[in-house]
């Protein structure tokens, strides 16, 4: 992968462990600004705000966020503690409903709390840190292999579309969705990438455009109403996608309009992936219907609410202003002279 992309530091703790470190993905692709997050608060809010976002990403400044709330909990018996404890893990909880790796990690990070009831709070701190650190060295392994996996399932030269982002920026490093095309890079495969922009809050066109800009990877950012049109023309082979929550009979939570996505697919007889850590797994979520989706301020439709540039410079753009929606998919055509309907023969009307 081109050096530039690992430069990117999604998410991390600090040095001192007294502080959660992100890359603020708000202020992309105008600026790379990374802030500090000192309290649940500071870490609630980022999530919410998608200054860290991705399943996997939030999940680890999650377990980054407990990590340094621990160490501020002024308590000398386990009982005090743990009671805090809880009151910051269901606090952070609340920051997302629909990525099961927050309340995963969280649980996570609860469990060696409760494993370790016989030890002193300061070695409880301690064990925290190495889980918080242990799920993101888990993750970064996990993404490689997601990117192994799919690989085996691609062809040099392929046209690749994906929604929303599901990259290096998602998760701990490399991604899940778009692992493969980082692989595929190192090794010369030369895919063609068109990213959904990702209405409303562009995650398309301001991150997955720019970090595999950044990457030297051949991407085109389109308008989400474009895939029909990119796939009718040949130029896609495989669609790749993230998910949040995938439940125990395969249905997927992902970002808004990926089901539209996986229908054009389906449509087109486009293979369409889901790349994810079985971290990202509920078995508890028997089907999608049990899936929380997340639902957000309205402005975030109706105003561009980021300041900064939607897209990065320079970054190739395929701009069709019309498609073509092939008659079998017309039910009718109606007229001014009366109703048609398959099979059309426009000389009757
Ligand atoms: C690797 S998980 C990426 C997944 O998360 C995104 O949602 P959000 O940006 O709101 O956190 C999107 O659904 C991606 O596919």
């Amino acid at each position: 992968m081109n050096t530039n992309i690992t430069d990117l530091k999604t998410v991390r703790l600090s040095q001192d462990g007294s502080a959660v470190i992100i890359l603020d993905q708000t202020r992309l692709p105008g600026s790379e600004v990374y802030i500090s997050l000192f309290s649940a608060e500071d870490v609630w809010d980022a999530i919410y705000k998608l200054k860290v976002r991705g399943a996997p990403a939030i999940g680890i400044a999650a377990a980054y966020g407990i990590y340094i709330c621990s160490r501020l909990i002024a308590a000398d018996t386990y009982d005090v503690f743990y009671r805090e404890f809880l009151r910051v893990k269901d606090y952070l909880a609340s920051s997302r409903p629909t990525a099961v790796n927050l309340i995963a990690a969280l649980n996570r990070m609860e469990k060696v709390v409760t494993t370790h009831a016989e030890g002193s709070v300061p070695e409880i701190v301690q064990l925290l840190r190495a889980e918080s650190e242990a799920i993101r060295t888990e993750d970064a392994a996990a993404c490689r292999r997601i990117g192994e996996n799919c690989l085996s399932l691609l062809r040099p030269g392929m046209g690749i579309l994906t929604h929303c982002n599901a990259g290096h920026l998602a998760v701990s490093e490399y991604g899940t969705a778009l692992a493969p095309v980082y692989l595929g890079e190192e090794r010369g495969y030369g895919f063609k990438v068109f990213a959904d922009e990702t209405r409303p809050l562009l995650q398309g066109a301001r991150l997955t455009a720019y970090e595999l800009q950044k990457a030297g990877v051949d991407v085109t950012l389109i308008c989400d109403n474009m895939a029909s049109a990119v796939m009718r023309k040949g130029w896609v082979q495989a669609v790749v996608v993230g998910c949040d929550r995938v439940a125990a009979n395969g249905d997927t939570a992902n970002k808004i309009g990926t089901s539209g996505v996986a229908i054009l697919a389906r449509h087109y007889g486009i293979p369409f992936y889901v790349l994810g850590p079985t971290s990202t797994i509920d078995l508890n979520c028997p089907d999608g219907e049990s899936i929380e989706i997340e639902e957000r301020h309205p402005e975030e439709i109706t105003d561009m609410w980021y300041a900064s540039r939607m897209a990065p410079e320079g970054v190739k753009a395929y701009n069709p202003a019309f498609d073509v929606t092939p008659h079998d998919l017309i039910t009718a055509i109606i007229t001014e002279k009366g109703i048609a309907y398959p099979p059309f023969r426009m000389e009757d009307l």
